[in-house]
């Protein structure tokens, strides 16, 4: 197995030093040689380095170079894959994205709703950036990305980068919500072979099979229905509010027993009760800069101060291991079957070609090959058309600088609706991105 070198793109994240835990679990799968941390915060990205390095030298000795820069030359010009997780405007704008809906009584959150559509203007331009200048020095490198919100990223790179199918866009909520039903069953996510459809944190598993062809679907639901069903994966399952979220999830399967929900849904199909039980002075980012933030930066800080990780509760995660397992598919020909985001062409027969769908894919050296889903019910059609148009709109707005398709966009999503909420968001939302997007203000 020929040996990898890995960028990590926004290596000063949260998420950084569960992936690399889980690199090592995985190091069997995804052998390493080099790895190499980019981030623009130099000091919030020396302290996951810091941390790793002592890390590596402990579980990963193997790894023959461990570099962190801030230099895009040295960090893009010599890897094969490149893992993306950057936060333009940081936890901190994350936070006036969700207060500005929630002030208007609609849903305020990180990817869905009024807060995605800001964090997806922020996000598109410095992804596109990025993408063309580690293009500039690689033309073959695998390009996987978690930069949310994932499906208006997906749509932006891909009307930027039509032809380039080594980019892929990847979410770990159909993973950790597979670890729960795994837990349910007994077994292992990595037994099952999920059939999904949907845009981004906006589907449905229609069918979940063992390897051995065994439909455990019904099972599934039956358990849930009966008994419930929790977070369970490493990062979320000491979480209430994740807690919280999979409770819903059962909600939405009693309501609609059709198909198994992805748990984003709760926020479209439930959104005045979401909003009931938000404190706008204390929303979802704010619980993160208080708890996972703060707790991944201490820990980093002990394993510096103690130059070993010992006694660190540091666990591997689905979050690491969806994307590792991903890439190894992809680097070794293995024809895995992964859910990941790409572009429709005929994939959901009655949903337009150029929708980004969230779907099963077969993973070989030559990108994703998706399985044919055909129709798909009315519902949800209607449902992801609805969500379509508002993504659509929100990336036609980013190039064109159009205030107007803001206000269309959050007319059709299902947060907002109505057309005065729409018009005063928009304002505000805009107003608080002046500098990410000059476009808007020419
Ligand atoms: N797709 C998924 O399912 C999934 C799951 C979890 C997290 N995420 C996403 O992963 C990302 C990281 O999340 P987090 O909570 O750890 O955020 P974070 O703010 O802790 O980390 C993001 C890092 O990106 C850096 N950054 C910002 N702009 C950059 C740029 N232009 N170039 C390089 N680095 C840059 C920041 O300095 C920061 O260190 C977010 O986009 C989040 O939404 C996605
Ligand atoms: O509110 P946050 O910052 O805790 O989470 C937002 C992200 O939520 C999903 O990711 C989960 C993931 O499903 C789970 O396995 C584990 O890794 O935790 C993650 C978050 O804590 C979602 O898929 C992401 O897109 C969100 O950014
Ligand atoms: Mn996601």
């Amino acid at each position: 197995m020929k040996k990898i070198n890995l960028t990590v793109v926004g290596a000063g994240s949260t998420y950084t030093l569960g992936i690399m835990r889980s690199l090592v679990t995985e190091k069997q799968n995804f052998p390493l040689k080099r790895v190499v941390f980019y981030d623009i915060d130099a000091a919030r990205q020396e302290l996951n380095a810091k941390a790793t390095e002592i890390m590596f030298k402990e579980l990963y000795p193997e790894i023959e170079e461990f570099i962190y820069t801030t230099d895009r030359k040295i960090a893009f010009e010599n890897s094969d894959f490149f893992f993306m997780q950057i936060r333009t405007g940081g936890l901190k704008m994350r936070e006036r994205d969700e207060q500005i809906p929630l002030s208007h009584q609609c849903v305020g959150q990180e990817t869905c709703g009024a807060g995605g559509m800001a964090y997806g203007l922020r996000s598109i331009g410095d992804m596109i950036d990025l993408v063309r200048e580690i293009r500039s020095y690689k033309k073959d490198a695998w390009i996987l990305n978690y930069t949310n919100p994932a499906a208006i990223v997906a749509d932006a790179l891909n009307r930027e980068f039509p032809n380039d199918n080594r980019i892929l866009n990847i979410c770990d909520m159909p993973a950790a919500i597979m670890v729960s039903y795994a837990k349910l069953l007994g077994c292992e996510i990595w037994d099952f072979v999920p059939e999904y459809f949907g845009l981004n944190h906006y589907g449905w598993f229609t069918k979940i099979k063992n390897k051995q062809g065994e439909d455990l679907t019904q099972r599934i639901k039956d358990i849930i229905l009966k008994e419930g069903i929790k977070a369970v994966d490493s990062i979320i399952a000491n979480d209430p509010s994740w807690q919280a979220t999979f409770k819903n999830m059962e909600t939405m399967l009693r309501d609609n027993p059709e198909f198994l929900p992805n748990t984003y849904l709760q926020y479209y199909l439930y959104p005045e009760k979401m909003v009931s039980k938000e404190d706008i002075n204390n929303t979802r980012a704010r619980q993160v800069i208080n708890g996972r933030e703060k707790q991944v930066f201490e820990m980093c800080k002990r394993i510096i101060e103690k130059n070993s990780i010992a006694g660190e509760q540091l666990h591997d995660d689905i979050h690491g291991r969806y994307m590792i397992r991903v890439a190894a598919s992809l680097a070794y020909n293995k024809g895995d079957i992964y859910l990941v985001i790409v572009p429709n062409k005929g994939i959901i027969s009655n949903i337009q070609d150029d929708a980004m769908v969230e779907v099963p894919c077969m993973l070989t050296s030559d990108g994703p090959k998706a399985f044919a889903i055909g129709k798909i019910p009315t519902f949800q059609k209607a449902m992801i058309e609805i969500q379509l148009g508002y993504e659509k709109l929100v990336v036609d707005a980013w190039y064109e600088g159009s205030k107007q398709k803001l206000i269309n966009a959050l007319t059709l999503n299902r947060t907002v609706v109505n057309v005065p909420k729409a018009k005063v968001i928009v304002e505000e939302i805009l107003n608080e991105n002046k500098d990410y997007l000059p476009q808007f203000f020419k």
